[in-house]
């Protein structure tokens, strides 16, 4: 038997797809919290809940049925997570999702499922994410508190307005090398060292002062957009940060 292979990572857009958790204990609660967080159309399915769960489903937030898992259930979801104790219920929800073409998480065991969920250091648009398939959560764990020490919140607003200064950057400039310089003018190693030591403000207004010349940078259209800002005031919320 070949070993556990590793993941091919990448990012989902979970809003609006249906997600289905088998499950409603603490594990299942770790888990509806991340995907409620990214926007997931949230179905839980278990005998016994977690209390978390009663609230969630009164403040509509997600669908709750308090019965044992049936056949049929996950039909129509775009991901199946795994979360009971049951250890042939779980092989036979594995089973289930499999046949229909259906992605699944296996809270119990790795190699059973087919998407592994990692660790995450959120700094609004800017996710670090980390796994090591299954070898050792609490090494996971670890690595990504050492990267939240190094990666703080102070990244955010200097990523969000990386992204308006590119978008203004694509639309204004035309000719590629003047693009691919002031895009790489703002992010040098000086750069993330002042950002770490909180100078984000004031590096920003030299920036600005300095770039002017060749992009409009008015200051509106630099705010970062309101939806990016739901998504930063809801990393606050959820993460402490
Ligand atoms: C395969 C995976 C599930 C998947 O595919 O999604 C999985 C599987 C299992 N975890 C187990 C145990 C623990 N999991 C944690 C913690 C986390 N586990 C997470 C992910 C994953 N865990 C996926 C692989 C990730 C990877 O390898 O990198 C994190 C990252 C995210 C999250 O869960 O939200 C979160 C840390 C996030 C954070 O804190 O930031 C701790 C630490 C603690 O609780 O203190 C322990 C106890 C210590 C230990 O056992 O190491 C067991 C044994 C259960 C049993 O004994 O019954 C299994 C089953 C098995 O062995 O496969
Ligand atoms: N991924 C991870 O980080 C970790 C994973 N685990 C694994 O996750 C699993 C769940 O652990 P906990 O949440 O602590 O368990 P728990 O005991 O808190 O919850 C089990 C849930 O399974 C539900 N369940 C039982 N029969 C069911 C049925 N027929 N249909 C639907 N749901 C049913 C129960 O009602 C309950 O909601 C275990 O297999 C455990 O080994 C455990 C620790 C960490």
């Amino acid at each position: 038997m070949r070993e556990q292979a590793a993941g091919f990572p990448v990012f989902l857009d979970l809003s609006g797809k249906r997600c289905t958790i088998v499950g409603a204990g603490k594990v299942a609660a770790r888990r509806a919290q991340e995907l409620l967080f990214y926007g997931a159309e949230l179905v839980v399915i278990a005998p016994v809940c977690d209390p978390a769960f009663h609230q969630w489903a009164t403040e509509g937030r997600l669908w709750l049925e308090e019965r044992p898992y049936r056949k049929g259930d996950i039909e129509g979801s775009s991901l199946v997570v795994i979360a009971t104790d049951q250890a042939e219920l779980n092989r036979e929800v594995a089973e289930d999702a499999r046949a229909s073409g259906i992605w699944v998480n296996a809270a119990h065991q790795a190699a059973e499922g087919d998407v592994r969920f990692p660790a995450v250091v959120q700094r609004g648009l800017l996710q670090l994410a980390v796994t090591t398939n299954g070898a050792s959560p609490k090494l996971t764990q670890l690595i990504s508190k050492r990267l939240s020490e190094q990666y703080g919140a102070c990244y955010e607003p200097y990523v969000a307005w990386l992204h308006a200064f590119r978008e203004r950057v694509k639309h204004q400039v035309q000719d590629a090398a003047s693009k691919k310089e002031l895009l790489a003018r703002v992010v040098t190693e000086d750069i993330l060292t002042r950002v770490e030591n909180g100078e984000w403000p004031k590096v920003r207004q030299e920036l600005e002062a300095e770039l002017s010349r060749t992009v409009s940078l008015d200051r509106d259209t630099m705010e970062i957009g309101r939806e990016e800002k739901g998504r930063v005031e809801r990393d606050r919320e959820g993460r402490g940060g």
